[in-house]
């Protein structure tokens, strides 16, 4: 597999504010790419560098090997982004919008993939309608539509379910991934971890301008987030001395317990088994993102 996208070095400044301080990535051709990190943390800004939007300050982004700003206009063929702003022409009609999208990329007659796109999108009914008649999701869906009119190989989605209902959510990500299966790169910035989860096979996550993390999702859950075991034990009685260390006390009289693994289940309970405690209720639940980021953030502030 090729590269998709190369960042290397990247810096961009706003005044004394330093937005990226030197972001390194590699992203390969196929891949769904999770950019995560809290408000400010440069994802938008990043994004606006590799599709040529804001000039970085230091060093090169390229799409596909298209260098972003010596390549500008093959770069930027190679690329579709979905902004996270809404902001569109209120005088056309959704249809038109799209034509106009695809005449910036010299593409005429575009029409049959316009017409898959609007109902992979559940926007076919809302084709002639002014866009400025169209409630907030349904702008967001044609922002995704512009963005994908020229069938660009890295689709770049800037918080792309933002205000957007639960149905629209799940037929975008249905439609989405089937062009990530298509071999479409697709590129995702999200606050919502369980999407970016269950979506995207690698992440970078960033605070600060920098990448504090950057790893396939299933080893970013391993390394940082645990398996979480609520118990509540018959009489309120105390854990034994042996699990304490892992365990603390909930406001409503359970205990939650932080475990590396399956097995460690069994160890905690052969530990209650052998104290004559009994299990009044208990809970286990999987490692998460959200935890997995928190603890990555926490970590970064450290250092
Ligand atoms: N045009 C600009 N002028 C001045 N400062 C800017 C500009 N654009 C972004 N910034 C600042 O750069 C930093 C990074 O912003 P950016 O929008 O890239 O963050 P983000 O990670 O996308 O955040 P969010 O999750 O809120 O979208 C922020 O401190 C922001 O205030």
């Amino acid at each position: 597999m090729g590269v998709a996208v190369s960042i290397q070095q990247v810096e961009k400044r706003f005044g004394a504010l330093q937005a990226l301080a030197g972001i390194s990535l590699e992203i390969a051709e196929g891949e769904f790419f999770g950019l995560l990190g809290p408000n400010g943390a440069g994802k938008t800004t990043l994004i606006s560098c590799l599709a040529g939007l804001a000039r970085p300050d230091a060093g090169r982004l390229a799409v596909l090997g298209r260098d972003v700003v010596a390549d500008y206009r093959e770069a930027r063929r190679l690329l579709g982004v979905v902004p996270q702003e809404l902001v569109f022409d209120p005088f056309f009609t959704v249809r038109e919008t799209l034509r106009i999208q695809s005449g910036y990329f010299g593409l005429r007659d575009n029409d049959a993939w316009i017409d898959e796109i609007l109902a992979n999108l559940d926007l076919a009914d809302k084709a002639d309608t002014n866009m400025r008649r169209l409630s907030g999701g349904m702008k967001r869906r044609v922002l995704v539509a512009q963005a994908l009119v020229h069938k660009p190989p890295v689709i770049v989605l800037d918080e792309p379910t933002a205000g957007v209902d639960v149905e629209l959510r799940q037929g975008l990500w249905q439609f989405i991934r089937r062009l990530n299966g298509e071999g479409h790169t697709i590129i995702l910035t999200t606050h919502y971890l369980e999407e970016a989860e269950a979506l995207c096979g690698r992440i970078a996550m960033l605070q600060q301008g920098r990448v504090v993390a950057l790893d396939s999702t299933e080893n970013l859950l391993r390394e940082f987030s645990a398996h979480a075991l609520s118990l509540r034990l018959a009489g309120g009685a105390a854990l034994p001395a042996a699990l304490a260390g892992m365990a603390s006390a909930q406001a409503d009289g359970s205990w939650l317990l932080s475990l590396p693994d399956f097995a460690a289940v069994e160890r905690v309970l052969a530990s209650l088994r052998e104290a004559g405690i009994a299990i009044e209720d208990m809970r286990l639940t999987p490692p998460d993102l959200e935890e997995a980021f928190v603890r990555v953030m926490q970590r970064g502030r450290v250092s």
